[in-house]
């Protein structure tokens, strides 16, 4: 199976790598012609993922076109431009593996649901879990969820793209893979904002198990299995998220946690930090289910301008109630 991927910031580059494996050719789609000479030619990635010397097996292009060589593709731009990208490829019936974590504003769309109406005979999958792109492209141990409803192609892209460190476990579970990857980018915020307001080792515990009932409540609500939530692409990816400065949602939350405003910390950003797009559009939808998301809906507030101390205090003033999702 001959892998395409298409994205070239850090996890686009660091899946092309984990493609790779074993000589492996990979064909890397990027936007910008000079980093593409630069990934062909020089073997790295300066603008996304610096310091690492990418296999000589991996090529980068920006035509598009050059993909239809490829049997499967990894997608991998961020949340809020999947759909503009994945219009100026023809894929018919080949695979994509979606690898981008969050909901598209506005419609209100999982990544899966943009994907099958702009390529609606494209088998859909999911790879999606505790996944810092810098550890895997250095060839650290990793595991993953591979979630797809075609057993064959999951069997398949299972096969392809396991390498001794890297380790994807299979799943139908596509709904549940893609939720746990959103909420726990927005759960990331606000355990950085933890944080960066000093607030504690406890309070940040607390978040992440209270912030887990709401991916788990969301999750349920949408039809996700809650083995999938527990899973490497639910609790797994949160507890990593929700630990480390590595983390671009955290590093925002310490941000904001500090009393810097939204606006500067996104202003000019080069890379992404989804948790602050798919906030709001997750609290919609959450609100149109009925489900109640305090966390998230803090850090809404938190993006929104409110301030820290004010939105602390209204989340720990909520009425007492029992524990459990
Ligand atoms: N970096 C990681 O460790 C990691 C791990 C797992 C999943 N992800 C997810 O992968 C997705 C991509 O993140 P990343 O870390 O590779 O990106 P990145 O932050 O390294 O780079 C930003 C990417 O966005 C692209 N981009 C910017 N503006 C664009 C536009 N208008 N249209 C199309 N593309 C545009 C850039 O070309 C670049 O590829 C995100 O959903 C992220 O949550 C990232
Ligand atoms: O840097 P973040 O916060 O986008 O997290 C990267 C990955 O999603 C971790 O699994």
């Amino acid at each position: 199976m001959r892998i395409g991927v298409i994205g070239g910031g850090a996890w686009g580059t660091a899946l092309a790598q984990v493609a790779a494996f074993g000589g492996r050719e990979v064909l890397l789609w990027v936007r910008g012609a000079t980093l593409a000479e630069t990934i062909t030619r020089e073997r790295s990635n300066p603008l996304y993922l610096p310091g690492i010397t990418l296999a000589p097996t991996i090529r980068a292009t920006t035509d598009a076109a050059d993909l239809d060589a490829v049997d499967a593709l990894l997608v991998v731009v961020p949340a809020q431009h999947l759909g503009c990208v994945l219009s100026g490829f023809a894929i018919g019936t080949r695979p994509l593996v979606l690898c981008a974590k969050g909901i598209e504003a506005g419609s209100r769309r999982l990544m899966a649901e943009v994907a099958a109406a702009i390529h609606p005979r494209a088998p859909i999958a999911v790879l999606s879990g505790p996944t810092f792109a810098h550890e895997v492209a250095r060839g650290l141990p990793t595991a993953v969820t591979l979630a797809c409803a075609d057993a064959q192609v999951r069997a398949a892209l299972s096969e392809r793209l396991a390498a001794p460190h890297f380790r994807p476990y299979a799943s139908t579970d596509v709904i549940g893979a893609e939720i746990g990857g959103a909420v726990k980018n927005v759960l990331a915020i606000a355990c950085g904002v933890v944080e960066g307001a000093g607030l504690g080792q406890n309070a940040r515990a607390a978040l992440i198990a209270r912030g887990f009932a709401e991916m788990t409540r969301f999750g349920l609500a949408r039809g996700a299995r809650a083995e999938t939530l527990a899973g490497l692409s639910g609790l797994g990816d949160l507890v990593l998220t929700c630990s480390s400065t590595s983390s671009r949602n955290f590093s925002l939350g310490v941000g904001l946690g500090r009393g810097e405003s939204a606006a500067s910390l996104l202003a000019d950003r080069r890379t992404v930090a989804e948790g602050a797009f798919t906030a709001p559009v997750l609290l919609q939808t959450a609100a149109e289910a009925g489900v109640d998301m305090p966390v998230c809906e803090a850090v809404c507030r938190l993006l929104e301008g409110a301030a820290v101390a004010q939105v602390i205090g209204a989340l720990l003033a909520r009425p007492l109630r029992e524990e459990g999702v």
